[in-house]
């Protein structure tokens, strides 16, 4: 399977992120693509690519543009005000406040984002803008007609939604690349997220279109981050209803539990009958990932793999999370190794 990825990631590297009441070392960080890349390369996964070029036009189609400046333009404003260290946001427009855009880059930036796992440096902009460029270049590829494509995203990107960053997200990879595919003439794309995490921006960007299915495994929101979206009750809204299906499972879910979800969105896939499946490929559902709680071991990956491949359809796997680094390589092409293996 070809391999798209940008050594730009490298350039992104937040110090900390406020979580569990803490501001901790970011578990967000460029050893986890690093990993993921050695391991391709030492099975022999298949090419490793450079992304092309796709400028603002295609993030434009899905992200919001005030939030696209202000991603763009956030760091130089930033060190303006004399500060050269990162960026965290510290306070949100909760229920019943404005929302509107204040002067403030702490007002803006707390607009434009929904938790304190978002660091912004100098570097930001440029990987974020090469992580939507590897998928897109992954989307192209298998636009040729290929059966299986690994776009090796980093920063992650199934937090963000069209007008908010969150969880380690900033642009949303896989949405842009599935609107993409819309955009050249593709009539319905599937996206299975199994991540351990709801990807809450993926279902907001796509939660009123019939044109994308959502589907998504993860832990559920009642004691899981993101908390505030993901519920099984979640199934569209408008022409988009009954093209959501959300899976969330408990605490120390095993392959045994969480095999029977990816079965159940498998076959709303299969009926949905897309023309290309995107699959956002999370690996922090491994039973060693430090900030996750279900029970996936390596050898479940081979079979998540080989379960995707039965279906049959063009994939685009896009990288989300995943954050035992010792492991995540292993885990990750697993997946990608599963899925070649299905004829
Ligand atoms: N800072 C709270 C947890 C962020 C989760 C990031 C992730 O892995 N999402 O899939
Ligand atoms: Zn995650």
């Amino acid at each position: 399977m070809l391999t798209i990825y940008s050594d730009d990631h490298h350039l992104h590297h937040g110090k900390y992120e406020l979580i569990d009441g803490q501001l901790t070392p970011c578990f967000e960080k460029p050893s986890r693509a690093d990993m993921v890349l050695a391991r391709a390369q030492k099975v022999k996964l298949g090419e490793v690519a450079a992304p092309r070029e796709f400028g603002l036009a295609p993030i434009l189609r899905v992200h919001d543009e005030g939030f696209v400046h202000f991603l763009k333009d956030a760091w130089t404003e930033w060190q303006a005000m004399g500060r050269d260290y990162d960026m965290l946001p510290f306070t949100w427009p909760n229920r019943r406040l404005r929302q509107t855009i204040p002067d403030c880059i702490d007002g803006k930036f707390g607009y434009y984002s929904f938790d304190a796992g978002v660091p912004i440096t100098a570097g930001t902009w440029q990987a974020v803008s090469s992580s939507v460029n590897v998928a897109l270049t992954g989307q192209a590829e298998l636009a040729k007609g290929a059966r299986g494509v690994f776009s090796l995203c980093r920063p992650p990107g199934h937090h963000a939604a069209a007008d908010y960053m969150g969880g380690y997200c900033y642009f949303n990879n896989a949405a842009i690349a599935a609107q993409a595919m819309l955009d050249q003439g593709a009539s319905r794309v599937a996206i299975l997220d199994v991540d351990y995490h709801h990807g809450n921006g993926t279902q907001d960007i796509f939660y009123d279109r019939a044109d994308v299915l959502f589907t998504s495994i993860h832990g559920d929101p009642r004691f899981e981050y993101p908390f505030f979206l993901g519920y099984a009750d979640e199934k569209g809204e408008g022409v988009g209803r009954g093209f959501n299906f959300n899976y969330p499972l408990a605490a120390g879910s095993d392959w045994s539990a969480w095999s029977l979800a990816l079965a159940a969105a498998c076959r709303q896939i299969a009926a949905y009958a897309p023309d290309a499946l995107i699959v956002s490929l999370g690996v922090d559902t491994f039973k060693e990932d430090p900030i996750s709680q279900f029970k996936l071991d390596s050898p479940d990956y081979l079979r998540m793999g080989e379960v995707i491949g039965a279906l049959g359809l063009q994939t685009l796997f896009v990288m989300e999370g995943g954050y035992a680094v010792e492991e995540i390589g292993i885990n990750a092409i697993n997946v990608l190794q599963g899925f070649d293996s299905v004829t």
